[in-house]
């Protein structure tokens, strides 16, 4: 399979990635700004980079030490293409002492770690010359967050001081010349509430970005590239499961190409009460979308039967919503030349880590990874996007705020939410269970302060009694989490009344359940799903 999404050419800020926790942040914040950016590995090539209309160069945080061995580095030779293209440059805590390493400043390790809030201070003199840099911020000292053990010792050439703080002397320094700026704090997070004025000085004032990335005009760029791609006569194929980014992207193909995108949804007997028609419902009528539901139920469940095993289970999904994905691609009755993938830019940023890939606690099943005997192209339309932007899209593409709003639901669904062998009667206890959990949710107006929300099936039973006599069945689990990015996770702090009122509707309601118990891990080190 041939991957053809171009380089984009819309003008961008590169951030690159020394391993900071936060350089998506910082990625956010700008985007936040109108201003379009990408992550880049710290030892991206001049290659890679001059492919890009670049407006600025971000270094971000990292957890290394500038002198230690095999300390990350920008190639000398991306410091001369940045020098050529008179490019600014923003250095953030590890960012800033790569400036001093490079520039001949010097970086020693503090006597004590900086770890919190931070009052910085500006020298008077040498902040109203630095580009403006610090506007907005001069008027009295302001509030940032430190993370750091190291800390610059002497000023780089070139340089000089424009702010300290009372752990760092050399908090903020400024090359007006070259444009160069290096901060020790980490305007990115929320802590630092000036951290986005001192951004937006840096990449809308000095690097004079445009502040057009915006999800009103992008659409319609997004649908121009996608015609552009297709052509007039290419049809593509997609698999669709009614989650935000499958939703999302074919309402964006349907816009570009019409009846010459196939949406198929896969009714594999796995998703939530009434899902199936919900889905098909909400996009065939509402949106207008081609939309094909496949019913495959009797063969999910004969590939799940006397599997115990999560990973087993989630191999044994991917690969049967393989085989029927490709049965369905040879029944179109046009050449099918293009895939769709809902692949989002967070997914991305993983691939591009100079960290190395991380170790695989589950494998995540999307559907999509076809054969290369099928060589079809992908596209994939929200590749630069994050979640919240793929949100902003949709509404502005006329998808209705509830599924736009939807929790995530992972691809091997609800098998992997009845703990141990999949059966259909074990699938309909969780079904019911939690369409009664999400009901009350809902009503009690905690859906959208949750991030995601559902129950599990437990392999155990236990000894209850009901109407006087003794009964010996099965258990609920319910979780309930706050995120923001899935990577960690809050158990979730629901008013007790309303988890009475779950209790008691989901023991006297489903058949087979006598016993709830709410879930009160946090990931980690719990995951969010229990397999
Ligand atoms: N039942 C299904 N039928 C068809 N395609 C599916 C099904 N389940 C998952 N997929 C495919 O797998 C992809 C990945 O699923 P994933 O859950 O990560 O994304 P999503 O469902 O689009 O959005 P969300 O993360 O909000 O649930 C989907 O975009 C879709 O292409
Ligand atoms: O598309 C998916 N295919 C999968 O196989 C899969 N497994 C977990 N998830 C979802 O990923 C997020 C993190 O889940 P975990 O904390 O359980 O790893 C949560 O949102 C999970 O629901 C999946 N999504
Ligand atoms: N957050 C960072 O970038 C830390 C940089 C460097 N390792 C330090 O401790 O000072
Ligand atoms: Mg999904």
């Amino acid at each position: 399979m041939t991957d053809i999404t171009p380089v984009t050419n819309r003008p961008q800020v590169a951030i690159l990635d020394f391993g900071s926790q936060y350089s998506h942040l910082i990625a956010r914040r700008v985007r936040e700004l109108h201003v379009f950016c990408e992550l880049y590995s710290c030892l991206v090539t001049v290659e890679e980079l001059s492919k890009h209309d670049l407006t600025g160069i971000i270094l971000s945080g990292g957890p290394n030490s500038v002198y230690e061995e095999g300390a990350p580095h920008v190639r000398p030779e991306v410091w001369k293409f940045i020098e050529d293209k008179k490019l600014p440059v923003l250095g953030i805590c590890y960012g800033m002492q790569e400036l001093a390493y490079t520039f001949g400043g010097e970086v020693s390790r503090g006597v004590r770690r900086e770890y919190g809030k931070a009052m910085v201070k500006t020298h008077k003199e040498a902040a109203g010359n630095s580009l403006g840099f610090l506007n907005g911020l001069m008027e009295e000292d302001f509030q940032v967050w430190m993370s750091h053990g190291d800390k610059l010792t002497k000023t780089p050439v070139g340089f000089v001081d424009i702010a300290y703080t009372a752990n760092s002397e050399h908090a903020a320094i400024a090359n007006v010349e070259k444009k160069y700026f290096g901060i020790q704090f980490h305007p990115e997070v929320t802590h630092s509430p000036l951290g986005k004025k001192l951004l937006s000085n840096f990449v809308v004032d000095i690097c004079k970005s445009p502040t057009d990335w915006d999800m009103r005009n992008i659409a319609d760029v997004f649908i121009q590239e996608v015609r552009e791609k297709v052509g007039p006569h290419g049809h593509v194929i997609g698999a669709v499961s009614g989650g935000v980014d499958s939703s999302v992207a074919a309402a964006l193909l349907h816009r570009a190409i019409g009846d010459r995108f196939h949406a198929v949804l896969i009714d594999n007997g796995l998703l939530r009460l009434g899902e199936a028609e919900e889905v098909v419902n909400r996009l065939q009528r509402h949106l207008g979308i081609n939309l094909h539901c496949i019913n495959a139920e009797d063969r999910f469940l004969a590939a799940l039967k006397g599997v115990e095993e999560p990973e087993t289970k989630r191999k044994r999904i991917g690969n049967l919503f393989i085989d029927l994905f490709q049965e369905e691609a040879a029944r179109i009755n046009h050449p099918v030349d293009f895939l769709l993938q809902g692949t989002l830019y967070p997914d991305v940023i993983e691939s591009i880590s100079y960290k190395g890939p991380s170790a695989t606690i589950k494998t995540h099943h999307n559907v999509g990874g076809l054969p290369d005997t099928m060589h079809l192209k992908l596209i994939e339309p929200l590749r630069e996007l994050f979640k919240d932007e793929v949100r902003e899209l949709g509404m502005v593409l006329g998808i209705e705020e509830e599924s736009v709003w939807r929790h995530p639901f992972p691809g091997p669904g609800l098998a992997i939410r009845v703990l141990g062998e999949v059966t259909k009667e074990g699938l309909d206890i969780v079904r019911q269970a939690d369409a009664i959990f999400l009901e009350e949710l809902r009503k009690h107006g905690h859906y959208r302060s949750t991030g995601q929300a559902f129950c599990v099936l437990l392999p155990v039973k236990s000894v209850g009694v009901m109407g006087d006599g003794r009964t010996y069945e099965k258990v609920i689990a319910i979780r309930a989490v706050s995120t923001s990015d899935f990577m960690t996770a809050d158990w979730y702090h629901m008013p007790h009344e309303l988890l009475a009122i779950m209790s008691s509707r989901i023991i006297n309601e489903v058949r087979g359940v006598n016993r709830v118990v709410y879930d009160i891990s946090s990931k980690p080190p719990a995951t969010i799903e229990w397999e």
